[in-house]
Parts: C-alpha cells; structure tokens; sequence
C-alpha cells in the first residue's frame, strides 16, 4: 500500500536531518503504530508520506490515488466558518466524487465520532477535543484505503480515543492501512498490529505488535522501555 525507500529531509537551517534514510513498506490490512519522543521526525515523516512535503532524497510509492487518501496532521486543519456537519459533508464529496451526499453517510460519521450535539455549529465555536473529533471525522469520511493520522487521539477523552481506535481496527481488518502515531502508548497499542519507534530522524525499533508489548513492561513510556531493551540487545541498532 506504501512504500518508502531511503528517505531524508534537513530542514533548511537545521544542523541535523529530520528523517534520516527511513525505509518502510506497510500493506494492506496493518494498523501501525508510529511512536518517538518530541522531534524525532514522526511529522516530518507523515507529511512526506501524505505528499505535503517532498524529501531530500529516497522516494515514497503509495498504491492508492488522492482521494482514497485520509489525512489528519498534527496541526488543525478544518474549514473555521463552516459547521461541522459543512466540513463533514466537504470531506465525503471530495472523496466520493460525487455532487450530492447521502445525509445518514454524514450522519454515521457524525454518531461514529460523538459529535450529534455540535452538528450545526461552526468549528471555531467548538472546544479543542471537539475540534479534534471534527477533524478525525473529516479524515476518515468516506473509509479511505489508506489513514495517515499524526496523533490523532491528542486532547481526546478515553471514550473518543476507543472510537477512534475501534473504527481503525475495524477498517484495515476490512483491508484499508492506517499509520498513527501517538504518544498515549498504552491506551493505543493494543489496537495495533505493528509498531514503529523512532528517535532522532532513524528508525530503531519495527516490530510486530506481540513482540513489541512482549519485551516490556505495560507502562505510557512502553516505546522507551523498547528502545531500551533493543539497546540492551543489540547494543544500540535496529531491532
Ligand atoms: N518546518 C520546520 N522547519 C525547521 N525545522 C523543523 C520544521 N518542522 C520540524 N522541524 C524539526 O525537525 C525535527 C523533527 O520534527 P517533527 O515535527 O517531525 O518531530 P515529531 O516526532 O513529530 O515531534 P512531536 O512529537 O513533537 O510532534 C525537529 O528537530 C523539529 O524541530
């Protein structure tokens, strides 16, 4: 579904590479979890995979066309003046392609993500958690094939972070991929069948969920107790 093969990007002006020679290569039906510490390249390396920014060097193969694409980036990117059930509906006729949408399609996501209260209210009047609901809401609409969602679950209460993760299972069980980073790993990972951990710019650990929880402890720093054990094993390489 994506393929990413020695990718690099330096921001201008920065001393060190954001991503540094990442390959990867995620396919149908997998629920990756992306983790790393601040400024370990997780956006830098979403963005490039999204196609908002072009890497340095290496290249990015996504096997599904724009459309099919469901994006959330880290930074709130909603239409401010159009009620949710407007941003909603825009997100669904761009990936339908089609002029007219169904309104039980708009009303399923709406009930999907607990949104029902706020449907006809413009986004800037909603709380943060709110507006985080909206903007899931918009990636997801219209079940793309392939989820790219930078910490999604960010200011989300427990029961949004569920649906939102219950929803994802349910789709790449159907086939779609999701890639999903995240800093809430023990809220998170369960849902998960593999897990990516980043630090500075590289990949050090790419394993499958089981092996990944299996080697440490339950704790919200399950990725640090990880890189700890690879470091411990290996000596500080790639797992
Ligand atoms: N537009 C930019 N210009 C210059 N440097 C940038 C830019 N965006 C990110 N960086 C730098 O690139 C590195 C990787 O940042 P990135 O946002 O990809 O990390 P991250 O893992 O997503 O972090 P966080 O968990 O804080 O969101 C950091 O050192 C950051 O300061």
């Amino acid at each position: 579904m994506i393929k990413v093969e020695n990718v690099s990007k330096t921001y201008k002006g920065a001393s060190r590479k954001a991503v540094d020679s990442i390959n990867l290569s995620v396919g149908e039906g997998e629920l990756v979890a992306l983790v790393g510490h601040n400024g370990a390249g997780k956006s830098t390396l979403f963005d490039i995979l999204a196609g908002l920014i072009s890497a340095d060097s290496g290249t990015v193969t996504r096997d599904v066309l724009t459309h099919e694409l469901g994006w959330c980036p880290q930074r709130t990117v909603v239409d401010w003046s159009l009620t949710v059930r407007q941003n909603i509906s825009m997100a669904l006729e761009l990936r339908s392609k089609r002029l007219r949408v169904e309104r039980d399609t708009v009303a399923s996501i709406t009930e999907l993500m607990g949104l029902e209260r706020y449907i006809d209210r413009e986004v800037e009047l909603l709380s943060g958690g709110e507006l985080q609901r909206t903007q899931i809401a918009r990636a997801i609409a219209g079940d793309p094939q392939l989820l790219i969602l930078d910490e999604p679950t960010t200011g989300l209460d427990p029961d949004a972070i569920k649906r939102v993760m219950e929803y994802l299972s349910r789709r790449t069980a159907a086939g779609a991929t999701a890639i999903v980073s995240t800093h809430e790993t023990s809220r998170f990972l369960g849902y998960c069948t593999r897990a990516i951990a980043m630090n500075e710019g590289r990949i050090i650990a790419d394993a499958d969920i089981d092996t990944f929880m299996n080697v440490v402890p339950a704790s919200d720093d399950l990725w640090d107790a990880y890189k700890v054990h690879v470091d411990l094993s290996t000596g500080g390489g790639t797992a």
